[in-house]
């Protein structure tokens, strides 16, 4: 019902609502309302006023509410690395190390594994898998569900990686369906977008980015459950580390993507986690880029100095 059918209620003026009220209402009446002027606001019934207060409470509310800081985050992208013994060696470090209580950390190594890290890791670190299936069980050798997953404890599932976009050909659709199937299931998810050398070339890096992240649009409504991770894919296991004003750029085009296209709080709150060859001594310096919320790290979660990147923060 638009302000104009309202016709029952007493006046405004017989209602005695708070100065603050009044003189906030005068002040959004014309922003939130343009239909309204401040004139037809003296003159409309209680309804009216009461949808008044509604709005102009909410635009207050947007406008004036602190942005919600977000947990810095770092993951662990062992790949097809790794022995019993190894894993073992990495996991006692993590649960010795003192690690940045203000991160948020997790960890992915092989399936086979999944399950001797989850039991044996500290229950702060999460455990996440490479991969997951979109399909709940059945004739899919090779594949791992969600609810297996779950069963398992594994509460985070790293999608969309590049290494499984290219060698394994997974198409942005194939991505979307597993995110969409995990994220429904309560599985967290490290979903991977990034351009080639040869995109960046072209001058379409963010025309690369801006396709994935439309086809996971397509497939999901909620966000809460996704950590975006860009991954230049001229930047894995290259050495060669975006620059942090490269990162930052395309992190930025990132979060204006999800504002124009989902919501301004799914922008404001979604971790975008930078991905490339990061170590300890690059990492705090992107650490420091405002739209950089922490990292995906492959070979260098192998080693010690992965407890120097999850506390890059604490650098000066
Ligand atoms: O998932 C992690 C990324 O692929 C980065 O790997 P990298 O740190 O070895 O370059």
């Amino acid at each position: 019902m638009s302000c104009s059918e309202v016709t029952r209620g007493p006046h405004w003026a017989e209602l005695r609502l708070p100065l603050h009220v009044h003189a906030m209402l005068s002040y959004f009446s014309g922003t939130i309302l343009p239909n309204l002027s401040k004139r037809s606001y003296f003159t409309q019934p209680h309804s009216d006023i009461a949808l008044y207060i509604s709005l102009s409470l909410k635009r207050y509310h947007h406008t004036h509410s602190p942005i919600m800081a977000r947990t810095f985050f770092v993951g662990g992208n062992f790949k097809m690395n790794g022995s019993n013994s190894s894993i073992k060696e990495i996991v006692n470090n993590l649960n010795n190390a003192s690690l940045d209580p203000n991160t948020e950390v997790v960890v992915s190594p092989p399936s086979i594994f999944l399950q001797t890290v989850r039991e044996s890791l500290n229950k702060k670190i999460g455990v996440a898998a490479q991969n997951v299936f979109y399909k709940p069980n059945g004739a899919y050798t090779g594949e791992i569900s969600v609810e297996q997953l779950k069963d398992s404890n594994i509460d985070w599932a790293i999608l969309g990686h590049s290494e499984r976009r290219t060698i394994l050909k997974e198409s942005d659709e194939t991505v979307s369906l597993k995110t969409k199937v995990a994220t429904e299931a309560g599985v967290s998810v490290i979903w991977c977008c990034g351009e080639s050398l040869e995109e960046r070339e072209a001058g379409t890096t963010i025309e690369v980015v801006s396709k994935q992240l439309a086809s996971l649009k397509s497939h999901i409504s909620d966000w809460s459950r996704i950590v975006i991770a860009y991954e230049p894919i001229w930047a894995i296991g290259t050495g060669k580390v975006a620059t942090t004003s490269q990162a930052q750029e395309v992190h930025k085009a990132i979060r204006d993507w999800l504002a124009k296209n989902v919501s301004d709080k799914v922008a404001e709150e979604t971790r975008i986690l930078y991905g490339g060859s990061v170590n300890e001594k690059n990492c705090g310096e992107l650490a420091q880029q405002p739209d950089i919320d922490g990292f995906l790290v492959g070979g260098a979660s192998l080693k010690p100095a992965f407890v120097d990147i999850v506390n890059a923060k604490q650098q000066k």
